[in-house]
């Protein structure tokens, strides 16, 4: 059996904002292997964002251990643990956010381009991944002549360009209408499919949760008190 792209031990993570203080996670653990699909729903507030902030690095748990592609941050010094997490997310982990984020001054196709240069892959490829995502006639365009749902499958073009082999997607779909984001939903299933990579998904739209091989609801693993 192959090992997990992915694992999670005992993860938690609390805010506290004024005397409020509310806990996140409460002790998660879970492990995804290549080419699984996991959705993270819950109601709003109840750390979605949070856990994938925190699988690639952008907020430290303050409790818990996680591991990507076999790699830990265990008795690291923090300088060396943000530069290991900042190769991580530059070579092995894309991430799609519910904006597309696209360098305005460059067209689509210079976009993946500095992408998969970034991740250390070849030049050759980006126009084939912006047709496959099936946006290759607007290859050329820049981020502001192009529809919400063009952007965001160049986002996915830039992603899968890179060769991850975790893709972390919050909301990917939700600024699109029902159709495109059936669509980009395709797109990036079809694609995940393909390539074989991992992907951890949040979401609050049931729809497109199901269309993932596992589902993990947070709801229940909030807690709120004063401090
Ligand atoms: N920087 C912060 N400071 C204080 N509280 C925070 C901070 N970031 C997140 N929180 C709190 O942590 C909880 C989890 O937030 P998070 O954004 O992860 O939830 P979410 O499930 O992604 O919500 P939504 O579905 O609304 O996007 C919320 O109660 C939020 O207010």
């Amino acid at each position: 059996m192959s090992s997990p792209v992915l694992s999670v031990e005992r993860l938690s993570r609390a805010f506290t904002s004024g005397r409020q203080r509310v806990s996140v996670l409460s002790g998660l653990t879970l492990s995804v292997f290549p080419g699984e699909s996991l959705a993270v729903v819950g109601r709003s507030g109840s750390g979605k964002s949070t856990l994938l902030n925190l699988l690639c690095g952008l907020q430290v748990p303050d409790e818990g251990r996680i591991t990507v592609m076999g790699e830990s941050f265990d008795g690291i010094d923090n300088n060396d643990i943000d530069a290991r997490w900042a190769e991580l997310r530059r070579r092995s982990i894309g991430v799609v956010f519910q904006e597309a984020n696209l360098m305005p001054a460059l067209s689509l196709v210079d976009n993946v381009r500095l992408r998969a240069n970034l991740a250390g892959r070849g030049a050759g490829g980006e126009r084939g991944w912006l047709e496959r995502l099936g946006v290759g006639a607007e290859a050329d365009r820049y981020p502001d002549q192009v529809s919400g749902g063009q952007a965001q499958r160049a986002a996915l073009a830039m992603v899968f360009a890179m060769s991850p082999a975790l893709i972390l997607a919050d909301e990917p779909t939700g600024s699109l209408d029902r159709q495109t984001a059936d669509e980009v939903a395709d797109c990036l299933f079809a694609m995940q499919r393909d390539t074989g990579c991992a992907l951890v998904l949040a979401t609050h739209d049931t729809g497109l949760a199901s269309r993932c091989d596992h589902l993990l609801d947070l709801s229940a693993s909030t807690a709120r008190g004063t401090g």
